[in-house]
């Protein structure tokens, strides 16, 4: 039952946000967006974001968890300030925070199974490490980059959506239209393959604070975007995230699992966030 619920949030948050990327292009206002902070809250236009120094093909909405001011000190300064939801439809505000409540707890859910295949307890991921998980909602409009007339436009980079990257946090839930083969992952043999859209699923993809906590036993995972269909993609990818000041180190379990050796020092998941939103993604 849950999941049917779930699931008629998603196509109901996947009809808003198109709606809204689309009025967005016919309005081309900007009013949500934020200038006044380095922070990325708000709308940003086709370019802005930036993937190794390359402007990615997408306009997004981002949404992240609130941080009122003094929450986490200086290490949160940067991401303080309220989320700047869309007025129209007057129900998005309310049905994002409803949609961001069901991912939250799917995605806990998920977290537990893998605690337990791990084999360490079902609550590892919980308490100061993710209980109370941090968030980010990015719902993202990807253009055509065909001519109308269906002919390719030279291959640059700039065709490219969205830069081959890995997400930062523990998994994130994408939401992608049912028709358009866009994402692509690479696989461990190094080739990209697609992610082929299942309507009413979520591709999860594995960020790199589970890639620590595990020791690396799992590969946070390399992805990018290459929409080549004649069609406006859109995208709601939610992110499920450790605790802001969580400090992610690899966990005991994981590191005897992998030879003994931890691999990777301890990384405070809020300063690694900063770090790739007030430098657009560089790394
Ligand atoms: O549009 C997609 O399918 C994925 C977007 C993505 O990778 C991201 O926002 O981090
Ligand atoms: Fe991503």
């Amino acid at each position: 039952m849950e999941f049917g619920i779930l699931f008629l949030k998603i196509l109901e948050a996947y009809r808003v946000s198109f709606s809204i990327c689309l009025m967005r292009r016919s309005s081309k206002s900007n009013s949500l967006r934020q200038l006044d902070t380095g922070c990325s809250i708000g709308y940003q236009r086709v370019g802005e974001n930036i993937t190794k120094g390359v402007p990615d093909m997408h306009e997004a909405i981002d949404c992240y968890r609130e941080v009122k001011p003094g929450m986490y000190g200086r290490l949160g300064e940067a991401m303080e300030g309220c989320n700047k939801w869309p007025s129209d439809p007057p129900n998005f505000k309310d049905l994002m925070e409803e949609y961001v409540n069901l991912c939250t707890d799917l995605s806990s859910k998920i977290m537990r199974g893998i605690a337990l295949a791990l084999g360490a307890p079902m609550d590892v991921f919980e308490g100061n490490r993710a209980g109370d998980p941090f968030w980010v909602l990015r719902v993202i409009g990807y253009p055509v980059v065909h001519h109308a007339n269906g002919q390719e436009m030279p291959k640059t980079e700039t065709d490219v959506g969205c830069g081959a990257h890995t997400d930062y946090g523990l998994l994130t839930l994408v939401n992608q239209d049912d028709d358009i083969t866009a994402l692509q992952v690479r696989n461990s043999n190094g080739e990209w393959i697609s992610a082929l859209p299942v309507p009413g699923t979520f591709v999860c993809n594995i960020g790199d604070m589970l890639k620590i906590l595990t020791n690396g036993e799992y590969e946070s995972t390399l992805h990018r975007v290459i929409n080549n269909s004649p069609k406006y993609r859109v995208c709601v990818a939610y992110f499920y995230e450790p605790n802001f000041d969580a400090a992610i180190e690899p966990l005991d379990t994981c590191v005897q699992r992998t030879g003994g050796t931890k691999k990777f020092d301890s990384a405070v998941y809020g300063k690694h966030l900063v770090s790739k939103v007030l430098t657009n993604f560089v790394m």
